[in-house]
């Protein structure tokens, strides 16, 4: 099988993650572990999704995937990035009826259709907000709020990454086809290079929503792996 090997990475000591549709150079002081929005909202029952819908009983095999592929990440010395996705307590973030976010954001219509909920979802502070109890950051984690789905639109990610020489993004967590999806296009267009691994993901939607994500993905913004061949590959 061929590997990617990044112009910039060539001095580097030679870390190869085997993924699809080839292996790819992962120089771990150049690389950082992205955790997408594993917030109760989108992974616990009584959470957003759960509220508008959206099946997250299939979650907790996630979080143990990623809680794996953090700790290896973290031993070998790369930066760890935790995003959560939501909005001041009065929802000014989220736009008003002028944002495509106020009509699109299920957290939202969930919220106009059930006033009783108002005030409770992705509000920042709130339990929906949290972080599940399993995933917790570290001393040196970088955490960040994001107030659309992907992580690079009005964050401070892009300098974050390149003040520390990071060229190089793996992607964990929750959703696949939207705020992970996102965030690894916006990095494709950014010049970084998107590694998703794959059982550390979960699709909001149907598993056809997963399956399609990580086809885009493969075939056209970047690459997939998965928890163990990463953290075996950081190991040796
Ligand atoms: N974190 C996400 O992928 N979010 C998906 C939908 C939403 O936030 O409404």
């Amino acid at each position: 099988m061929s590997t990617v090997v990044c112009a910039h990475t060539s001095s580097l000591p030679n870390v190869t993650l085997p993924a699809r549709p080839e292996a790819i150079a992962l120089p771990p002081a150049q690389s950082a572990l992205i955790v997408v929005d594993m917030q109760n909202a989108y992974a616990t029952q009584g959470g957003y999704l759960d509220l508008a819908g959206f099946d997250v009983s299939a979650t907790k095999p996630v979080i143990a995937k990623i809680h794996q592929a953090v700790t290896a990440a973290r031993a070998a010395g790369m930066q760890i990035i935790w995003f959560q996705n939501g909005w001041d307590d009065q929802y000014v973030e989220a736009g008003d009826a002028g944002s495509p976010n106020f009509h699109k954001s299920n957290a939202l219509k969930t919220m106009r259709k059930r006033p009783e909920l108002q005030g409770t979802l992705l509000s920042k502070g709130g339990w929906d907000y949290a972080l599940v109890d399993e995933l917790v950051p570290q001393e040196g984690d970088i955490v960040l709020p994001k107030p659309r789905y992907s992580g690079f639109f009005n964050t401070s990610l892009d300098s974050m990454l390149r003040s520390r020489g990071i060229r190089h993004l793996v992607f964990t967590g929750i959703a696949t086809n939207v705020c992970v999806e996102s965030t690894l296009r916006d990095g494709f267009f950014l010049e970084y290079f998107g590694v998703v691994l794959e059982d550390a993901t979960y699709q909001a939607g149907p598993a056809f929503a997963q399956q399609a994500a990580i086809f885009n993905i493969e075939t056209f913004f970047g690459w997939v792996s998965d928890t163990d061949t990463f953290c075996e590959t950081l190991k040796s």
